[in-house]
Parts: C-alpha cells; sequence; structure tokens
C-alpha cells in the first residue's frame, strides 16, 4: 500500500493473512471502508468475520497483509489505533456482579475521565441508551438487549470515532434489534464508521452501505446490498390470470416461462428494469391479454448470501468491481 491512503477511508486492508496451524481463515482479504458509513462483513458461521474484526481491533495480530485504521498503521502503531476504535460483540466488556452505572464509570475511570466528567457521561449514556432506570440494578439481571446496549454504551465512553460490532443483535428479539439499529443509524449520523458483522442479511440490507460477502478465506464480493442482488440470477416478474383462456393465450405467446398452472401464473425472468417492464406491458397490450396481477420480484440478499456461499458454480465478482 501507498503511503497516501485518502483520508477519507476509515479502515483500509491489504492481503491480509491469518490462519491457525494448517487451516487458512482469511486468506488475503483487501477492505476498503469510507469514513462515516457502515460496512458490514457478512459471511457463514466460521467464515472468519470475527478474526477479521480482532485482527483490525488489534486484539490479535495478522500473518500477512497490511492494513490501517484510523489513519494509523496497524502493525506499527496498534496503540494509536485502540485510542481511535470501540469494540463490542461476542467479547462483551460487560460485569454482570456489578450495576450498570458501575460498568460505565469503571470505563470512565479506564478512559482517564475526570469523577465529574465521568459521572456526566455516564449519566448521559445511560439515559441515551433508555437504561436510567435500571442504572443500579446488577448487570447480570438485565435481559440480553439491555445488555447489548449497555455494552455499546460503555463502549461509546471513549468516544470511539470508529466502532467495531461484531454480530451485535445475535440473539435479540426483533423489536430490540430495531433498537440496536436505531442506535446504530444514530451513531453513523454523528460520523462514526461502523464496522459491523452479521449473520442476518436483513441487518446488512437495512444498515450497511457497503456489504462484504466472506467465503472461503476470501472476499467473494462486495457492494451496495442492491449490487450484490444484481449479481446473481433469479429476478422475475409475475403475471397471474382468473381467466384459463387468458392464462393460456399468454403461455402460448410468450417463451421462456415458468408456469404455475395452479395458480394460473406465468414467471418471466427479468432484472425488474423500466424498459424490460414497459416492453411486456406493451407486449400483453398488443396482444389484448389481461393479466390479473403483475409483480416484479428482485432476489433478495437471502438469495445472493446462499449463491455465494455455496461454493457452486456462480459468477463470482469481476475484479474490476471487487476491492
Ligand atoms: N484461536 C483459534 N485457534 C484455532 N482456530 C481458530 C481460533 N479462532 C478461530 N479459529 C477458527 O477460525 C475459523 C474462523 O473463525 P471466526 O470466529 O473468525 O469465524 P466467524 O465468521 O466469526 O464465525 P461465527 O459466525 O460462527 O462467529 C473457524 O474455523 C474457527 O474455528
Amino acid at each position: 500500500m501507498t503511503t497516501t491512503t485518502p483520508h477519507s477511508l476509515a479502515i483500509t486492508a491489504r492481503g491480509m493473512r491469518k490462519a491457525y496451524g494448517e487451516k487458512t481463515v482469511l486468506d488475503g482479504i483487501n477492505l476498503a471502508v469510507p469514513t462515516g458509513t457502515v460496512f458490514a462483513l457478512l459471511g457463514p458461521n466460521g467464515a472468519g468475520k470475527t478474526t477479521a474484526v480482532k485482527i483490525l481491533s488489534t486484539l490479535i495480530t495478522a500473518d500477512g497483509g497490511e492494513a490501517k485504521v484510523g489513519g494509523h498503521d496497524l502493525a506499527t502503531d496498534p496503540q494509536a489505533v485502540r485510542a481511535t476504535i470501540g469494540v463490542t460483540g461476542q467479547f462483551s466488556a460487560v460485569d454482570g456482579l456489578i450495576t450498570g452505572e458501575e460498568n460505565m464509570l469503571l470505563m470512565a475511570d479506564l478512559h482517564h475521565l475526570s469523577r465529574r466528567e465521568g459521572r456526566r457521561t455516564t449519566a448521559e449514556l445511560l439515559e441515551r441508551f433508555d437504561l436510567t432506570d435500571a442504572a443500579k440494578k446488577p448487570a447480570a439481571t438485565y435481559s440480553g438487549g439491555m445488555k447489548r446496549r449497555l455494552d455499546l454504551a460503555m463502549t461509546l465512553v471513549g468516544n470511539p470515532r470508529i466502532i467495531f460490532l461484531d454480530e451485535p443483535t445475535s440473539g435479540l428479539d426483533p423489536r430490540s434489534r430495531h433498537n440496536m439499529w436505531d442506535i446504530i443509524r444514530d451513531l453513523v449520523t454523528s460520523g462514526v464508521t461502523v464496522f459491523l458483522t452479521t449473520q442476518y442479511l436483513e441487518e446488512a440490507d437495512q444498515l450497511a452501505d457497503r456489504i462484504a460477502v466472506l467465503n472461503d478465506g476470501k472476499i467473494a464480493a462486495e457492494g451496495t446490498a442492491d449490487e450484490l442482488k444484481r449479481l446473481i440470477p433469479g429476478g422475475h416478474i409475475r403475471l397471474r390470470f382468473t381467466d384459463p383462456a387468458a392464462y393460456q393465450a399468454a403461455h402460448l405467446a410468450l417463451s421462456e416461462v415458468t408456469r404455475d398452472d395452479e395458480a394460473l401464473s406465468l414467471q418471466i425472468p427479468s432484472d425488474g428494469s423500466q424498459r424490460e417492464l414497459r416492453s411486456l406491458l406493451d407486449w400483453l397490450d398488443a396482444a389484448d391479454i389481461e393479466a390479473d396481477e403483475l409483480t416484479v420480484h428482485t432476489p433478495d440478499l437471502d438469495d445472493v448470501f446462499f449463491a455465494l456461499t455455496s461454493n457452486t458454480n456462480i459468477p463470482t465478482q469481476s475484479k474490476e468491481n471487487a476491492r
């Protein structure tokens, strides 16, 4: 990597490698995360997501490659990296034996905040994360969602500009998950960069500006959710009829359709673009065929994830697109 990494990138990695014994977990991955955005690293169990987070947050060292976090080189200036980042996730810092407030004050001490400043920050963050009422209760009595919120609140005591969230909502119910998503969105609005790992595709779809899919030690694809969805086939237009005669007529006239005789519906492969939709509608008009329902289906991230991580022959992203 050159020394002229643009300041607009919060995290960069080139050729990041890590093996445990014979097992290569990360096989030379490249990352580029713009400042103030959410980047999601997706991958099946054991793909190496946590390993990547641990390397980027200086908890372990890579075997090879170069990376910068907040403009600081991981290998030569890990202290500066640590001063810039916050990490929460599977290795939670919450101590269950003491109260939420005590956990926060402990964190404030670790960050050398004055007593007064520590109390002020603690009260502010507990309020922001809806934990004021539970502040004096032992953290062990908190629900999963409350523990996650406390963990994140503790991370924010140090006012990090880059936050690593390792599976921030695993095990949370839908309401707590949405709550956490709102918190993450607020953080990003305030200029923080978020690097998150998740197994929930919807989470990546909802939150991430860019998504990378990790598989077999490599980034199988990287892009916005929409870019990834376009990578795989599966989009179609569905026409549903109530009149069997219209259904038959449409079927006879359209090539390359999948038919469902029971539902009287036809599936026509399509990228869902306005152009394709218009030409189908024009054709239906010209043939004087009226469908009772027309729906456009684009592949969702689940389709992308399964396609990219199933190790079958799926078109992987071209080198120009993949970073
Ligand atoms: N300290 C270690 N020693 C040996 N192998 C390890 C170690 N840490 C991780 N691994 C292995 O490296 C691989 C990647 O693990 P990692 O925890 O990074 O995956 P992950 O993508 O975060 O998975 P999950 O979604 O299940 O958390 C796994 O096969 C794991 O068993």
